[in-house]
C-alpha cells in the first residue's frame, strides 16, 4: 500500500538512490536534507525541505501538517578520517542531530524508524566474516557516533515504544543501474569513485592529476598488505530498506524487542589493490597510484556475515562480484562528467 515515508539525507549518494527506490514502489517521498553533503537536484522530483537536523525549528516545519508512516535516516557526516580531526562536529551532527529527529517523531507521533549505521560500529574485528553479535568497539569518533544512536534506539524502543531498524552496511558502492542517480560527493574521498575518476582522466586525455591516487597503508596484516573491505551494490541497500519498512509497517517488529539490527554485507573481501585491479579491467585504462601511510581509524579488514537479513529480512545481494558493481559507476561516471548535474528535474525547495 502506498505510504508516506520521510527520507532524511535523501539528497546524498545513498539517500538519493532510495527516494527511487520507494518512488518505483510508489510510495510518497519527502526528503529532508541541509545539501551540506548533498546535491537538491538528486531527489528526483520528491518534495525537498532543506534544513538542518541539528535545528529543532527546521525539523518542526518539515513535519508540520505532514503524517509520515516511517522515517528513513540516512544524513550523516559520513567521513572516517575527518571524524579522527573533528569529533565535536561528528558528535554534533549524528548525535545531537538524530535525537533532534527521534524528538520531532515522539512529537508527532511516528513511531517507525529505518536507520544507516555502519560496521565502523565493530572496530577492529576478533573474528571475520563479520556477525551482528560480534562485540562493538569503534576505533574512531564516527563509528562510535553511530553506535551511540544503536543505543539510543534500543532506549528509545523499551521507554517510547519506538519500533526501529538499524542497518549496518559495509562499504556502499555503485550506481542506479539505469543512470538516474549517482556518487557525486564534493570533495570525493571514496576508493572506488577515486580510481574511476582517474581512469576517467586518462581516458579524456587529462592532464596529469596534482596527485596520484594513493593507497592507504600497505603493510596490514592482509594478503597483499592493503586494506580489505566488503562493497556492497547502493541498489541491494535500497531493496534492504524496503524490506525493513515493510517489517516495520507489518506489525512484525516485537514489542519486547523493538530495536533491531541487521548487517548488509556482500561476504566477499576486497583489497585496495584488487580495486585497481578490477577498475582497470573494467574501463581498460592502466591506473598509477603510490603507497602512502595508513590512514588514522582504518581497521585492517572489515568483511560482514548478512546471513540474519537473509532469514529476517529475506534480503540477499544481487550484485554478488566487484566487477558488476564497479560497472554501475564506471557507467555513471563516463555518462555524468564530474561536475554536471541533472538539474532539469523539477522540485520545489522549502523553505
Ligand atoms: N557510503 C558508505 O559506504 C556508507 C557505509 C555505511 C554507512 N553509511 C551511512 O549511510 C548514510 C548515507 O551515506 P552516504 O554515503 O549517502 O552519505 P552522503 O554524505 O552522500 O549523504 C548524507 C546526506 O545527509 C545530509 N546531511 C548531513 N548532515 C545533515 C544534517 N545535519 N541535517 C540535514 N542533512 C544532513 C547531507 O547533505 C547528505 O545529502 C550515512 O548515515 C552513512 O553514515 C554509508
Ligand atoms: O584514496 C584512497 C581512498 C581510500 N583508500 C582505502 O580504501 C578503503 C575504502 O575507503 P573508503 O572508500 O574511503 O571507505 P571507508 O573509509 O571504508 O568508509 C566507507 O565505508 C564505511 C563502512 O566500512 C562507512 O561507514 C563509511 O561511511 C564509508 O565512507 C580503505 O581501506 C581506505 O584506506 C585508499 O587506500 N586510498
Amino acid at each position: 500500500m502506498k505510504k508516506k515515508i520521510l527520507v532524511v539525507g535523501g539528497a546524498g549518494y545513498i539517500g538519493s538512490h532510495m527516494v527511487l527506490a520507494l518512488q518505483d514502489e510508489g510510495h510518497e517521498v519527502v526528503v529532508f536534507d541541509n545539501l551540506s553533503r548533498g546535491h537538491a537536484d538528486a531527489v528526483n522530483g520528491a518534495r525537498l525541505v532543506v534544513g538542518d537536523l541539528r535545528a529543532p525549528q527546521e525539523l518542526a516545519h518539515c513535519f508540520a501538517g505532514q503524517s509520515f508512516d516511517l522515517v528513513m535516516h540516512f544524513a550523516a557526516l559520513a567521513y572516517v578520517g575527518e571524524s579522527v580531526v573533528q569529533p565535536d562536529l561528528y558528535y554534533q551532527n549524528n548525535v545531537l542531530g538524530t535525537l533532534n529527529l527521534l524528538a520531532a517523531m515522539r512529537q508527532h507521533g511516528v513511531g517507525k524508524f529505518v536507520f544507516s549505521s555502519t560496521c565502523a560500529t565493530y572496530g577492529e574485528p576478533e573474528s571475520v566474516p563479520i556477525a551482528e553479535d560480534h562485540s562493538q568497539n569503534p576505533i574512531n569518533p564516527y563509528g562510535r557516533s553511530k553506535l551511540m544512536v544503536e543505543q539510543v534506539l534500543r532506549d528509545f524502543g523499551e521507554a517510547y515504544g519506538l519500533q526501529s531498524v538499524g542497518l549496518r552496511y559495509f562499504n556502499a558502492a555503485g550506481c542506479d543501474r539505469e543512470g538516474r542517480a549517482g556518487e557525486r560527493h564534493e570533495p570525493e574521498t571514496h576508493l572506488i569513485p577515486l580510481v574511476l575518476a582517474e581512469a576517467l582522466r586518462v581516458k579524456t586525455g587529462g592532464n596529469p592529476a596534482a596527485t596520484m591516487l594513493e593507497v592507504y597503508g600497505t603493510d596490514f596484516d592482509t594478503p597483499d598488505g592493503s586494506c580489505v573491505r566488503d562493497y556492497i551494490h547502493v541498489s541491494d541497500l535500497c531493496r534492504a530498506h524496503l524490506l525493513a519498512a515493510e517489517r516495520l509497517l507489518s506489525g512484525a517488529v516485537k514489542h519486547d524487542r523493538p530495536a533491531e539490527f541487521y548487517n548488509l554485507a556482500n561476504g566477499n573481501g576486497f583489497s585496495v589493490l584488487d580495486v585497481i585491479r578490477t577498475c582497470e579491467a573494467v574501463t581498460g585504462v592502466p591506473i598509477r597510484y603510490r603507497s602512502a601511510r595508513r590512514r588514522v581509524g582504518d581497521p585492517a579488514v572489515l568483511v560482514g556475515d548478512a546471513s540474519l537479513a537473509g532469514k529476517i529480512l529475506g534480503w540477499n545481494a544481487q550484485y554478488g562480484d566487484l566487477s558488476s558493481i564497479v560497472q554501475t559507476a564506471w557507467d555513471w561516471m563516463s555518462r555524468v562528467p564530474v561536475g554536471q548535474t541533472n538539474e532539469g528535474q523539477a522540485h520545489e525547495v522549502e523553505p
